[in-house]
């Protein structure tokens, strides 16, 4: 008989929507935990139809629901790590801010899901200032995308200037401790240009420019890389510069699937 092999691993949570076509959400963020030999963990918010076109339908998840989840989750195996994806309604939202306060769920990254890249909306209207009041102050990190950036600062975003003005708005509107303002949406040379801001120093991001149609996923995949380094007991700065080279590289060997924007590689090495 084999002796038997202790194994203790770091754990990530991931607090977010399903997408059929596995290209976002928890089949994004579980695939990078995956990567990063992280064990991910998951608490399901809402179930998209989904894929590479766009998405067809949104069914929420009942809130007593997604509490049951996070609490059998951090109440038996405990999380080092802990990040939001799509939170869809107020209700669900009150509800996660609830339980990160209460059950103190450290290294939160909040990725404040509002519009995809194919333009759909998927956030009530009424529940972004549920997210700026309640979330966003439990947050080690906010990492907004352009249209997120302009509607959480109320600024228009066109250069690397008004990415820099918006993270120092949101910053210092939402008391969140850093905020990442994504460039996955800009134009031209700003294309995946990203802006770090912590109260002190701005910097800015800059990887290779990827010139592909197949970026979905795109923001899953950034932000639960940093919270994977998170768990892995890396500080937040590292998280982000590692986070960034993880997901330029994703995108560098992004499947061509589907008929419209397909999924980053998350596990490019094999591929
Ligand atoms: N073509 C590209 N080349 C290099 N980096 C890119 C490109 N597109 C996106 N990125 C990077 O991917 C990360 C995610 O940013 P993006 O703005 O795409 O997020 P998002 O809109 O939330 O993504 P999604 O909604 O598709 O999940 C950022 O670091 C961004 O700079
Ligand atoms: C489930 C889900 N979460 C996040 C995004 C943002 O890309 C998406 N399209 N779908």
């Amino acid at each position: 008989m084999n002796a038997q092999i202790t194994h203790t691993v770091p754990v990530a949570l991931t607090i977010a929507g399903s997408d059929s076509g596995g290209g976002a959400g928890i089949q994004a963020d579980l695939r990078t935990f995956a990567f990063h030999r992280v064990h991910g963990t998951s608490a399901i918010t809402c179930v998209t139809a989904q894929n590479t076109l766009g998405v067809a339908r949104v069914d929420a998840i009942p809130a007593e629901a997604v509490i049951a989840q996070i609490q059998a989750v951090v109440g038996d195996i405990g999380v080092q790590a802990a990040k939001t994806g799509m939170l869809l309604n107020r209700e669900i939202i009150c509800t996660v801010a609830q339980q990160v306060e209460a059950l103190q769920i450290n290294n939160l990254v909040v990725d404040p899901v509002m519009v995809s890249r194919t333009g759909d909306q998927l956030i009530d209207n009424d529940a972004v200032q549920t997210m700026t009041r309640k979330l966003l102050p439990q947050a080690a990190i906010v990492t907004p995308n352009r249209y997120e950036a302009q509607i959480l600062s109320g600024l228009p975003i066109n250069t690397l200037d008004d990415m820099r003005a918006a993270a120092q708005v949101i910053h210092r509107n939402f008391k969140v401790k850093a905020v990442l303002v994504k460039g996955g949406g800009m134009q031209g040379n700003y294309r995946g240009v990203d802006i770090w801001f912590d109260g002190q120093k701005l910097q800015t991001l800059i990887t290779k420019q990827v010139d592909t149609k197949n970026t979905h996923g795109t923001g899953c995949t950034l932000s639960a890389a940093i919270t994977a380094n998170l768990a892995l007991g890396n500080d937040l700065w590292p998280s982000v510069q590692q986070a960034k080279e993880y997901v330029t590289n994703a995108l560098t060997y992004a499947l061509d699937i589907g008929k419209g924007q397909g999924p980053v590689g998350h596990f490019f090495p094999l591929l």
